[in-house]
């Protein structure tokens, strides 16, 4: 029997009740994640890709159709954590050093002593970050600030990482690094990956599959699977088999008429 995809979301659809009347965040949403996938949502503002993931995590209910995360619930996998979530800024505690930092899960978790430095030294070199254990987030750049809440997100070995715009407050040359850094890591620890960004081409740089979403209401215009090879140097991107790609999600957004309305 095939393993139960990472995510599946059959019919989702979820609408938020405000004082202007309703808000369909999210609308018929059918999609299936498996295992080993870079998955990028891509889309104008207010499409619905921060309400997907948050979704997955089990921060936001449906309001119609199912969603699955590993065959359980949401709520069932959020228990039995998942998943890790990197959010856009690097959120991490001011008094607490780098370390400490990645250590806030397994605190809450309870492992030992022995256990929680063992996994913040595993986690801190896969983003490599070793030597800056005993450092305090302001004493590192804002590209190292991400990369010390990716290791905290990685610390507890989860199977799923959701990332919302992890890089989009970063510049061009940090953010560069950043992405093949994370493909590197993707890789290695063979994770599936949830990643909302703006960016064509940081979507189409990272992904397996590129879901392109569109507003009012949100919704999946288009489903991408890149035939990309996994090793990707930067310069992938002046090939015509990458440019071809990014026409195709270039050429989604465009059908969904998301820049054209008005706001
Ligand atoms: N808690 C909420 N209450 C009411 N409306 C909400 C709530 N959360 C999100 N929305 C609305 O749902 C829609 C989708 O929002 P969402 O944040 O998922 O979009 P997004 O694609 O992630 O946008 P952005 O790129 O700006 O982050 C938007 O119209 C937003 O205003």
């Amino acid at each position: 029997m095939p393993a139960a995809a990472v995510v599946a979301a059959h019919q989702l659809g979820l609408t938020f009740p405000t004082a202007d009347g309703d808000v369909v965040a999210l609308s018929d949403v059918n999609l299936t994640i498996d295992k080993g996938e870079f998955v990028s949502f891509i889309g104008p503002s207010g499409c619905g890709k921060t309400t997907f993931l948050r979704t997955i995590a089990d921060l936001e209910r449906p309001t119609s159709g199912t969603l699955t995360v590993n065959g359980q619930t949401p709520e069932q996998a959020r228990r039995s954590r998942a998943y890790g979530y990197v959010f856009q800024a690097p959120a991490l505690y001011p008094w607490r050093t780098i370390e400490k930092n990645v250590a806030l899960p397994l605190e809450i978790m309870g492992y030992g002593r022995e256990q929680q430095a063992e996994r913040i030294r595993r986690t801190l070199e896969l983003v490599n970050l070793t030597g800056f254990e005993k450092r305090y987030p302001w004493q590192l750049s804002g590209g190292m600030q991400q990369r010390a809440s990716i290791a905290r997100a990685l610390a507890f070995d989860a199977d799923l990482l959701l990332m919302d715009e992890p890089f989009g407050a970063l510049d061009e040359i940090v953010r560069d690094h950043l992405n093949s850094e994370l493909l590197k890591l993707w890789d290695r620890t063979q994770k599936t990956i949830c990643f909302v960004t703006h960016s064509i081409p940081e979507a189409v740089y990272l992904s397996t599959k590129i879901v392109v979403m569109s507003p009012r209401p949100g919704r999946v215009t288009d489903v991408i699977v890149s035939d990309l090879p996994r090793e990707r140097p930067l310069d992938i991107r002046e090939t015509p088999e990458f440019l071809a790609i990014a026409a195709r999600v270039r050429e989604g957004l465009r059908a969904g008429h998301s820049y054209e309305e008005a706001v």
